[in-house]
């Protein structure tokens, strides 16, 4: 193994993305903030290259602001364009008083509160269509049945074409789904921001590479991402006692672009060139990872790492249960997702790379009849 993969659980990537999110100061420099965010655009590029994984916190003004926080500003500001300096007005404000929104944020109480409920009220929004409510061991994942409760939320769309796109489950009598929206529209503004940055770095870096001439930061902004689908997945892992581990969800790969957990509690591990390593769990750090469609459009270059979420008894506080907020930023319901924007040239000369494409439509159907596949015994037992 090359030295440099030695001690990669120490390099584990926290980049602060607060330049993408905010102008900054307006008195400063364009320049200045360009070349800020163009450096964010390098660690991230090198961040989904090398572990596929990273973790984003958001500073601005020196100040760091939680994600709870820059989800609901973005969410509030109706502007399309960037800069956004909404952040910035914000960091500036006397927040001794509070938060400055109304409280219409999605947090782990509210996730809390909903599996609280009984389970007879729970199962009563039991899944239909890969969305609404599954209990414990009704996701299965590698033929073994996950050790954790979970609603998925779909963007809501018509159902136009018989496939998963539909309207919300119906989860209650309660603001759950209001929240998930307003929390799922500022959060596809992150993965926007970020995905731009992404793809402005691998323009000015893959000089190895050939990049289509279509191939700028607007790329994903029609056909491919336009109109992002999306899934917002609330996950309940119950704590383990000293007997030993507990594999809340088993190892795999996300499907989209973008993938952000924000949990409660550590267990998530990754898998890097071999050595498993425990992703350092930070209350207000957000956990990014680049997803299956991601690594198909940028050849492979960007990777899609194996993941899985295990309770471990030497995890602090490992008897509580561990509330993960999952929002997965996929690419238009329709896209065709293919390798052709930039392809390795020399992995193409050798015979490693060829053409693919997929329907991500089709693509997302598979994953899902998969990950609710039946195995043998009855998870209601
Ligand atoms: O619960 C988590 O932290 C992540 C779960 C996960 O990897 C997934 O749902 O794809
Ligand atoms: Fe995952």
């Amino acid at each position: 193994m090359p030295a440099a993969r030695e001690d990669a659980a120490s390099e584990y990537p926290v980049i602060d993305v607060g330049p993408l999110l905010s102008a900054g100061d307006p008195n400063e420099d364009v320049r200045f903030i360009l070349a800020r965010r163009r450096e964010v655009g390098r660690a991230l590029l090198a961040a989904c290259e090398r572990f596929g994984f990273f973790s984003i916190v958001c500073t601005i003004q020196k100040e760091s602001i939680p994600w709870a926080d820059v989800v609901d500003l973005l969410t509030l500001n109706t502007r399309d364009d960037l800069p956004d300096d909404f952040l910035w007005e914000y960091a500036r404000h006397d927040r001794s008083e509070g938060c400055l929104i109304e409280g219409k944020d999605l947090t782990f109480a509210h996730v809390d509160a909903w599996f609280s409920q009984k389970q007879a009220d729970k199962d009563a929004y039991a899944m239909t269509n890969g969305r609404g409510y599954q209990r414990i061991g009704e996701n299965v994942t590698n033929g073994r049945r996950d050790q954790h409760e979970a609603i998925d939320f779909y963007r809501p769309c018509a159902v136009s074409d018989g496939g998963l796109r539909a309207p919300h489950p119906y989860i209650g009598p309660n603001d759950l789904n209001e929240r998930v929206d307003r929390y799922a529209k500022g959060m596809t503004r992150i993965g926007k921001y970020i995905l731009r940055a992404l793809l402005g770095a691998i323009r000015k870096e893959y000089l190895h590479y050939r990049i289509a001439d279509d191939f700028t930061e607007d790329i994903l902004e029609d056909d491919i991402a336009g109109c992002p689908f999306w899934i917002l997945r609330l996950i309940n892992s119950p704590g383990c006692d000293s007997d030993g581990e507990k594999t809340s969800c088993g190892w795999h790969t996300d499907y989209g672009l973008l993938t952000f957990i924000h949990a409660t509690h550590p267990g998530l591990q990754i898998e890097v060139s071999g050595k498993i390593i425990d992703v350092p769990h930070h209350p207000e750090h957000m956990v990014c990872n680049v997803g299956e469609m991601l690594q198909l459009f940028t050849d492979d270059s960007l990777k899609a790492t194996r993941h899985r979420v295990v309770r471990k008894p030497s995890d602090e506080n490992c008897a509580r249960p561990r509330i993960s907020i999952a929002f997965f930023y996929e690419p238009n319901y329709d896209a065709v997702i293919s390798n052709r924007h930039l392809t390795d040239q020399s992995a193409l000369e050798s015979g490693y790379s060829s053409p693919r494409e997929v329907r991500y439509a089709d693509f997302l159907r598979q994953k899902v009849a998969t990950n609710f596949a039946k195995v043998d015994e009855d998870p209601r037992a």
